[in-house]
């Protein structure tokens, strides 16, 4: 990177096989390990699959660093302040209900220093991280950079969701910034730290504990559409080479651990492979929908999906609600009544989500459990079922989303026994007419 020159430089692609030195000449030629690096630099790989796995699977990066990332003091429990991260979801550590549940926006803490790691909390989840079996939710509000602090997740990737306020991640392979209306993917494994650049920040984890997210297949959309491969930013290399003092906080099986090391984690000079963090700007999605009739199914919203053993059933779908136009004659237009065999949590980055203009606010967040009914409030209804269908503009301004699993989550305590969470929710639907009239058949 030059001097002066903007240090967010972005490889476009998905899933590409990258290349980034951050000084010419660093990346070995023709080889991963020479019996010596280029400029004396260590050779690391991070591998994100097994080693076996077949080749349009396979998922790896080299690492050219300044130090071996093993040059370290020992884990030791994380001390500072109770965390609130879970990785287990059973009784013991969480509780089920079938209701449907709603948060006002979660409290950013006022006057207080807490960083990224610190002010993540797990909303909900599935399964166990030792057992690479299921997800977990999480929401993070934060006030301050974390510093020399660096984080480290050995169990799942993280699809970040900047709510409020950019985060500026360094990575092992170079620096990212996201702002609300981005998403971050950092895969398992990499270490990152994240400064916020606008100050009080908030926003929300999806974090997979087995696969990694790829893109939908198309099927008859055909070669292009939804988020297109062009439009994901893989970040460049850049290092610094300090002796400072850094802590190394990693999540392993739902706990956190730290260590120390007197370098910094992110001395790699150069890089190479497949295995990297990326960013998306939700505003690249090219939506696409019934320009004819009828409410298609939210699956035609979805931006990458974390594919499970089950072929089309995903173990989550990242989905969004993104600005468009609607078309569709006599239809129901808005989000149809359903009770659906998958998990549907849902967030809002800002604005309105059309199918409930009150209460479900930026920042808040909804859970429909798997066969939990919901659908339109009754506001909504009432427009639906009255308005004139010229075409028009939805969600002008808005961007909602959803974290679509195939696993029943449980919620945390601390999520169901929040003080922001709504329980009035139910009243939504609770001024839905029986319009039925056996006398008046009329479509
Ligand atoms: O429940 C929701 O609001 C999400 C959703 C939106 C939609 O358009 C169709 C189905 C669905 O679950
Ligand atoms: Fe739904």
């Amino acid at each position: 990177m030059l001097a002066g020159s903007d240090p967010y430089q972005y490889q476009p692609g998905f899933g590409n096989h990258f290349s980034s030195e951050a000084l010419e000449g660093a990346l070995p030629v023709g080889q991963n390990t020479p019996q010596v690096c280029p400029y004396g630099l260590y050779a690391e790989q991070l591998s994100g699959t097994a080693f076996t796995v077949g080749r349009s699977g396979n998922q790896r990066s080299w690492l050219y660093r300044i130090r071996p990332s093993a040059v370290h003091r020992p884990f030791e429990p994380y001390s500072r302040g109770a965390h609130g991260v879970v990785g287990t979801f059973d009784a013991a550590a969480s509780v089920a209900t079938p209701t449907q549940i709603r948060w006002l926006p979660f409290p950013i803490p006022d006057g207080a220093d807490v960083d990224f790691v610190d002010g993540m909390r797990t909303i909900g989840g599935a399964g166990d991280t030792a057992l690479k079996n299921g997800l977990a939710v999480h929401i993070y509000t934060a006030t301050t950079s974390m510093g020399r602090r660096a984080f480290c997740n050995s169990d799942g990737d993280l699809l970040i969701v900047p709510q409020q306020g950019r985060l500026a991640i360094t990575t092992e392979f170079g620096p990212i910034m996201a702002a609300p209306n981005e998403i971050v993917v950092i895969q398992r494994g990499m270490r990152f730290s994240v400064a916020l650049p606008d100050g009080p920040s908030r926003g929300y984890i999806l974090e997979v504990f087995d696969g990694h997210f790829e893109l939908p297949d198309l099927g008859p959309i055909g070669a292009n559409g939804l988020a297109n491969p062009r439009d994901f930013q893989t970040p460049t290399a850049s290092y610094e080479f300090t002796s400072d003092e850094w802590e190394i906080v990693n999540k392993y099986q739902g706990e956190l651990f730290s260590a120390r090391q007197d370098h910094s984690p992110f001395d790699v000079v150069a890089w190479h492979g497949n295995y990297a963090p990326y960013k998306y700007d939700l505003a690249c999605f090219a939506a696409i929908n019934s320009v004819s009739f009828d409410h298609v199914d939210p699956s035609i919203f979805t931006v990458l999906t974390c594919k499970s053993a089950h072929p089309g059933t995903a173990v989550a779908d990242f989905v969004i609600f993104p600005p468009r136009y609607e078309v569709q004659q006599r239809t129901f237009r808005p989000p149809y009544f359903h009770r659906n065999c998958m998990s549907e949590f849902m967030g809002l980055i800002h604005g309105e989500y059309e199918a409930k203009k009150g209460g479900f606010l930026p920042g808040g967040a909804s859970l429909h459990s798997m066969m939990t009914p919901h659908g339109p409030d009754a506001r909504t209804v009432e427009l639906a079922t009255s308005r004139e269908l010229v075409p028009g503009r939805v969600a002008d301004g808005t961007q909602a989303f959803m974290f679509e699993s195939m696993f029943q989550l449980r919620l945390t305590r601390w999520a169901a026994e929040h003080t922001q969470r709504d329980h009035s929710y139910y009243k939504a639907w609770e001024a839905i007419p029986a319009t039925f009239d056996p006398t008046r058949k009329v479509q």
